[in-house]
């Protein structure tokens, strides 16, 4: 089976209608007995599961609404959010298939991604939770951002063809979710919030904050304007299926050409929430997965740049190292825009809000107010992942 586009009517699917378009596009075996499932749990689209009852072989439908599903018809976005998503899946298929689901068909106009099943993973973010740790996860994260990004980059591929691919992935409406609900919203008092009112006072010194949102109001300039290279642009643990062996970076509608660190800094604030939820003494292995992030991302990338960089500059000494050390920074304060927002934006994460009993969950969410508010503020002064370690204690001890 390959990808490949043709044009029909848009209409939403229903699990029989994912059964029909699975027979009429042959993806089983004439005749097989089919089931269809709609899986889907995520904020925005639906997901049918379809397999062959007989051989146990299925496939996975995934079509963008018209609207938000997790909001309704009151919030319309665009279909085109598919198309991304395919696309995206496929480029990142050129550098790192080994991490990415294998795309069977698509089709723009229905707004649908037909890919490989991988329910035989789990999402990471519900494994870390449960403390199965995931031993390769962050070996195998930090070569997927290593070669995505650095092969979507002005330093790893044709610089006029680059920008044909700036074009292709323009994303407005999607970036604009992200402008809104990680860069803007969390920071003023605004109709999306969604918290505790037990938080209220922490939430008031985040809105108070002049120093926070003069540097917010700078990531967020880079979230605009750095077109660095193809980002996932929505890489928390909710889009990574793991297990012992294996990883698949999935839902990549958020894609677009943006600031190498903001995937960066995402995946550390998503293992950032794990960190916070667990007790102290399972805490190491999180902060571990997050120094090996770094680590193999610094590794790989450097690699890709000795191998395969096309800017002349790059065998000017001291180039990469400027590059690193950007990155890491900008990722830093990425991370803290992500703590905030999903501990008191529109969209949750089940870390934070599974935390019992509630007088726990409250304090463990003063202590990422405050850890988000500092990440963002010192991210100049934070040079290496192992500092997360102090500032987490540091602002638990100054919260509690
Ligand atoms: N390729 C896949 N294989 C198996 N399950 C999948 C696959 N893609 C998505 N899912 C299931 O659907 C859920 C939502 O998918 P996701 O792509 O995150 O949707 P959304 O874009 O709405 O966030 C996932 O959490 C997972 O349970
Ligand atoms: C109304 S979109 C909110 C939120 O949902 C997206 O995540 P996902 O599609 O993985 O559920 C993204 O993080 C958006 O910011």
């Amino acid at each position: 089976m390959c990808a490949n586009k043709k044009s029909s009517a848009y209409e939403p699917l229903n699990e029989n209608g994912a059964i029909a378009l699975a027979k009429k596009l042959q993806l089983f075996e004439e005749n097989s007995q089919l089931t269809c499932n709609e899986i889907g749990d995520g904020n925005l689209n639906l997901v049918f599961k379809v397999k062959n009852i007989e051989s146990g072989e299925s496939i996975i439908i995934k079509q963008a609404l018209p609207y938000a599903k997790v909001v309704g018809e009151s919030w319309p976005l665009t279909l085109d959010r598919s198309r991304i998503e395919t696309n995206a899946l496929l480029k990142q298929a050129e550098f790192v298939p080994q991490y990415v689901p294998r795309v069977f068909y698509s089709d723009e106009a229905l707004a649908i991604t037909i890919m490989e099943d991988l329910s035989h993973l789990q999402i990471a973010r519900a494994a870390l939770i449960e403390g199965n740790d995931l031993p390769l996860l962050s070996q195998h994260i930090g070569e997927f951002l290593a070669k995505t990004l650095f092969y979507t980059s002005d330093y790893g591929l044709n610089q006029h063809y680059k920008k044909t691919l700036v074009k292709q992935f323009i994303n407005p409406d999607l970036c604009k979710i992200t402008e809104d609900l990680v860069f803007t919203d969390p920071f003023f008092n605004h109709n999306t919030n969604d918290y505790e009112q037990e938080l209220q006072q922490d939430v008031e010194k985040i809105w108070e904050d002049q120093t926070l949102k003069l540097e917010t109001a700078k990531l967020k300039q880079l979230f605009l304007t750095k077109a660095e290279a193809l980002v996932h642009g929505d890489l928390h643990t909710g889009s990574i299926f793991a297990d012992e062996n294996e990883t698949k970076v999935i839902d990549p509608e958020f894609a677009y050409f943006g600031p190498i660190g903001f995937d960066v800094g995402q995946v550390f604030a998503n293992l950032l929430f794990n960190v916070l939820a667990r007790n102290p003494e399972h805490q190491g292995v999180i902060y571990n997965h997050i120094e090996t992030t770094w680590d193999v991302f610094v590794t790989e990338f450097s690699n890709a740049w000795n191998k395969d960089a096309l800017e002349i500059f790059a065998k000017v000494d001291g180039y990469l190292e400027h590059v690193l050390t950007e990155i890491f920074e900008e990722a830093v304060g990425f991370a803290g825009c992500e703590i905030i927002r999903r501990t008191i934006g529109l969209a949750h994460v089940a870390d934070l809000d599974t935390i019992e009993p509630f007088e726990r969950r409250i304090a463990t969410k003063q202590v990422a107010l405050s850890l988000g508010s500092e990440l963002i503020k010192n991210r100049k002064s934070i040079t290496s992942p192992q500092q997360f370690k102090e500032y987490v204690k540091q602002t638990a001890v100054s919260v509690n």
